[in-house]
């Protein structure tokens, strides 16, 4: 077994400020959680649109994406790698697979903060000890208020009816087992940073003003001249 005393940090001559100043922004991660069909790829959508537009440099990490490659299920893997290797490596959506999904996504993260971008992410990410174990890695490599958390509060009811991809169907019918709010637990977020209410009204558009609200507020980005 590796030693981890045998693993050592290398520092590096180009730090996080001076990435920062190139940039003229600070590296942040906004980490939108939700149920499945609540909006979050949406809102994470249009807030990467209108901070690009404001001439800001971002990232968008989705887990439909992400899940594509990074994070691909075993039978993904199957079609370039051993068995083996597919089944040791790849994730589901039991509780360990999501916890590793959730472990890749904030190292991930983390490094794109690192690099002064404004990192968004849009995962089910049911856990709260998941997420605060992401909250707890943003803020130690950066400062306390580099991460903030984004519920996507939409009813189950509401994402349910929506159902784009047909997942929901499958869920009740047991095709699909473990599914998010169906035969899984969601575990709401206490106390996010900003807590979007869906299925009420509210266009996409206008949550993600509500979330650009609070990164002027929070200094993330300045506001608008
Ligand atoms: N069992 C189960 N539970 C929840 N979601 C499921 C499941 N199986 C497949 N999907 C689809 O995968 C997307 C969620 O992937 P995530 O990586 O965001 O999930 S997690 O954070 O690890 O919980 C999720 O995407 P979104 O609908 O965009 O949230 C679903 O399309
Ligand atoms: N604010 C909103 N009002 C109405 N429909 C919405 C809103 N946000 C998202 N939707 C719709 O809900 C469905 C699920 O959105 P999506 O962003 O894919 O959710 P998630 O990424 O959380 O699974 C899509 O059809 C999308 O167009």
């Amino acid at each position: 077994m590796t030693n981890p005393s045998d693993i050592v940090w290398h520092e590096q001559t180009v730090d996080r400020t001076a990435r920062e100043a190139n940039l003229g922004q600070r590296g942040a991660v906004i980490w939108f959680t939700g149920l499945s069909g609540c909006g979050k790829s949406t809102v994470a959508n249009e807030l990467d649109h209108q901070l690009n537009q404001f001439g800001r440099a971002t990232v968008l990490l989705d887990g439909d994406n992400i899940r594509h490659g990074l994070c691909a299920p075993p039978g993904v893997l199957r079609e370039e790698y051993s068995e083996e290797f597919a089944n040791r490596f790849g994730l589901g959506f039991g509780a360990v697979d999501r916890e590793e999904n959730i472990r890749r996504i904030g190292s991930v993260a983390a490094l794109m903060a690192s690099a002064g971008l404004i990192t968004l992410t849009a995962f089910v990410s049911p856990y709260r000890k998941d997420r605060d174990r992401v909250r707890k890695i943003i803020e130690t490599s950066g400062a306390p208020g580099d991460f903030l958390e984004v519920f996507v509060d939409t009813p189950l009811a509401v994402c349910e009816a929506r159902d784009p991809k047909g997942l929901y169907k499958k869920a009740r019918a047991g095709e699909i087992k473990n599914f998010t709010g169906i035969s899984d637990p969601y575990e709401a977020p206490p106390n996010p940073e900003v807590h979007l209410k869906g299925g009420d009204g509210a266009t996409p558009t206008e949550q993600a003003a509500g979330v650009l609200a609070a990164l002027v507020e929070r200094g993330i980005i300045q506001p608008r001249a």
